[in-house]
């Protein structure tokens, strides 16, 4: 599997540098981050400073791991390991004669970028938690702590789950619900079928694992459009497997470290979440246990950042 690494640059006005990929070229043509193949003994941050050196004449100093994905070609496989430089000196320039253009994240959706890209635009559009309803509150308690975790900062992408609410019950809840979440500047999903989300104006559906293996089973196609969330929630490498095969745009892999939620679920630990994520081809979270602190383990591990109930919900007393 060849391992690429892979340099998000971002300017002042927070855009992000783009390079093209010489014509003749496997992917010629198509625009990509900055980066490369990491070289024998070579490790991500030292590929990534000497691709950046190479590439760019500019010299990293300091990077943060923003996603790591696998893409299976046709041709061959890559693993991408994306860091978000955070500082780094020098203008760039494109030493190797290609042309570099800086992009606002708001326009990465519209670029050609090699298909593995989707995933990093994704992640960079996504935010480092997802913050999951408790599953036995009233909805009017649901609708208190929800108020009280957009004042709290912690919310801005969030799943609403009620599996113990009759269906009409959940959607007028997500109804209430949406316009909240939006005058704060969050999204909205709902762990619901996709119709039924789309029907209430939700901004994504959370699949369950079994809601997710019945759409690839019926050979159905990515069952929200574009621009919508589509996220599943998995728990081994052939759930990931499916998830990458209905295009969504993120998942939610689980249990990470032992939950109250979920007792007797065995627990996966770091090291093999971090082995399952490599092979992921779309941005992870983490669940199950997770609190603010795991954060930087989850990041380091390869994921976009950590899902939970109680880690990240406020009660509303
Ligand atoms: N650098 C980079 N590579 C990407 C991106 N997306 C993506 O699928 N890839 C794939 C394409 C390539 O097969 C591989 C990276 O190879 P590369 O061609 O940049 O490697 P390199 O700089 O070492 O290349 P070379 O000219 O020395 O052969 O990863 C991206 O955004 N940036
Ligand atoms: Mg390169």
């Amino acid at each position: 599997m060849m391992q690429v690494a892979v340099a998000v640059i971002r300017n002042a006005d927070g855009e992000v540098l783009l390079a093209q990929r010489a014509a003749h070229k496997f992917q010629g043509g198509l625009w990509e981050f900055p980066g490369g193949k990491l070289e024998p003994g070579e490790d991500v941050d030292a590929a990534l400073k000497r691709e950046c050196g190479e590439e760019l004449g500019v010299e990293v100093l300091a990077w943060e791991p923003l996603i790591t994905l696998t893409h299976h070609y046709p041709e061959l496989s890559v693993v991408l390991h994306v860091a978000l430089v955070t500082d780094y000196r020098g203008e760039p320039q494109g030493l190797e004669g290609q042309p570099l253009t800086w992009v606002g994240a708001e326009a990465l959706g519209d670029v050609d970028f090699p298909a593995a890209n989707r995933s990093i635009v994704a992640a960079l559009q996504l935010p480092s938690r997802y913050v999951i309803t408790p599953a036995d509150a009233s909805p009017q308690v649901v609708m208190a702590g929800l108020q009280a975790t957009l004042a709290a900062g912690h919310g801005s992408l969030v799943q609403l789950r009620a599996p113990r609410l009759p269906k009409a019950q959940l959607l007028s809840l997500a109804k209430r619900l949406l316009p909240v979440c939006h005058a704060a500047g969050a999204r909205l999903l709902v762990n619901t079928d996709p119709a039924a989300a789309m029907s209430v104006g939700a901004d994504g559906v959370h699949l369950s694992e079994l809601m997710l293996r019945r759409l690839v089973q019926a050979r159905q196609a990515r069952p929200v459009p574009k621009g919508r969330l589509l996220a599943a929630s998995v728990h081994d490498v052939e759930g990931l497997a499916l998830a990458q095969r209905l295009d969504c745009d993120f998942v939610v892999l689980s249990p990470v470290a032992a939950t109250a939620s979920h007792p007797q679920a065995k627990p996966l630990g770091w090291t093999v979440f971090a082995d399952w994520v490599r092979q992921a081809g779309q941005p992870v979270y983490a669940l199950g246990g997770m609190r603010l602190e795991d954060l930087a383990k989850a990041k380091a591990a390869g994921a976009q950042g950590i899902a939970g109930i109680s880690g990240l919900w406020h009660d509303p007393h």
